[in-house]
């Protein structure tokens, strides 16, 4: 009885710790010092390095270490197996306080003030208008900002794949829902999964659906966003500006324009992080199903990608 860590470059101690704890008897192996890799069951991934499974012979069911798993499916050595990606409140409530905070940042102006005190300026303006929300993805993440704005007295709108129903929330879906969606909304936060059909999704053509004078806001993956293109909108002043937490590359390479430019906010993809406390508890659980043969929870769909 095993599980096998695959999660590169980060400090697993509390992770191993919890799981001795709560899975007394079973070896908690780690990538790339495996010392039984036939005895793995369940392997928990998180960008994977490519072949870093191949010798767990035995393995049953992989449990994705994050709620995005383009990754981890990007990995064509990865193996046909069950796929579950984490879901949790307490994922959830990181990334609305994000966005509150984000939303917050835009009204009150503080990147405007923020420029203004690097010259001395001293300019008061009252606060910018965002009475329009809109979720691009309807997901466990899109719903649970969609409801907050909701709560909060915003308008929210949101676009998903299938078409929701979601009480005071205007659902569209398809080519046509996505332009009704972005048309009237101030700011526009994406929360999409980066799969084949969503890379370069925000391209020159959809940003020109938004609003004029719109914020986006992408706390999704990277590229999902058209860079150039998004460059484009925001010197032309299509976009008011972009709030980004995510990057094709991450780190930010230092030469990237989006660090210096003017109408951008950069933050370190720190939205949502998994909080082990909490997410161990779904990964315990799919590790009891995976070995008494019962489905796992919060199942990727391997053929759409999310
Ligand atoms: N920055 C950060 O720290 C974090 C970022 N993330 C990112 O957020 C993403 C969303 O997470 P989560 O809400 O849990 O994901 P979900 O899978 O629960 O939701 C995804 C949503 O996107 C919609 N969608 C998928 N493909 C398309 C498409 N082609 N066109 C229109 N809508 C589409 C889905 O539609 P439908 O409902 O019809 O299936 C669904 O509503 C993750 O994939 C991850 O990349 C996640 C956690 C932290
Ligand atoms: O869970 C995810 O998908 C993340 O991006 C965590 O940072």
């Amino acid at each position: 009885m095993s599980i096998a860590l695959v999660i590169p470059d980060r400090k697993l101690d509390t992770l191993v710790e919890k799981l001795n704890a709560l899975l007394p008897g079973v070896l908690i192996q780690q990538w790339p010092d495996y010392s039984a890799p036939e005895q793995v069951q369940m392997a928990v991934v998180w960008k994977q390095p490519q072949g870093s499974l191949a010798a767990l012979s035995n393995l049953k069911s992989l449990q994705s270490f994050g709620a995005g798993v383009d990754s981890i499916v990007s990995d064509p050595t990865l193996p046909d197996l069950p796929l579950s990606r984490i879901v949790d409140p307490a994922l959830a409530s990181s990334m609305v306080n994000y966005l509150s905070g984000i939303v917050l940042h835009y009204q009150l102006r503080l990147d405007l003030f923020q420029r203004q005190q690097q010259q001395k300026l001293w300019k008061p303006k009252s606060p910018r208008t965002i009475q329009q929300i809109c979720l691009l993805g309807l997901g466990e993440l899109g719903q649970a900002a969609a409801q907050y704005f909701l709560q909060q007295g915003y308008q929210v709108s949101g676009w998903s794949r299938s078409l929701k129903q979601l009480n005071g929330i205007q659902c569209y879906a398809g080519d046509t829902g996505f332009k009704n969606a972005v048309c009237d909304a101030d700011m526009v936060i994406c929360l999409l999964p980066l799969t084949a059909e969503t890379t370069n999704f925000l391209n020159t053509e959809r940003l020109s659906a938004f609003k004029q004078g719109a914020i986006l806001v992408n706390v999704a993956r990277g590229a999902i966003v058209d860079d150039r293109a998004l460059l484009a909108a925001l010197d032309a002043g299509q976009l008011q500006a972009a709030c980004l937490d995510v990057f094709r590359q991450e780190p930010l390479p230092a030469t990237d324009p989006y660090w210096q430019h003017p109408a951008v906010l950069v933050t370190p993809h720190c939205s949502a992080v998994t909080n082990v406390d909490t997410a161990i508890h779904q990964i315990v659980e799919n590790y009891q199903r995976s070995i008494n043969g019962l489905p796992l929870k919060h199942l990727v769909n391997r053929e759409r990608g999310y």
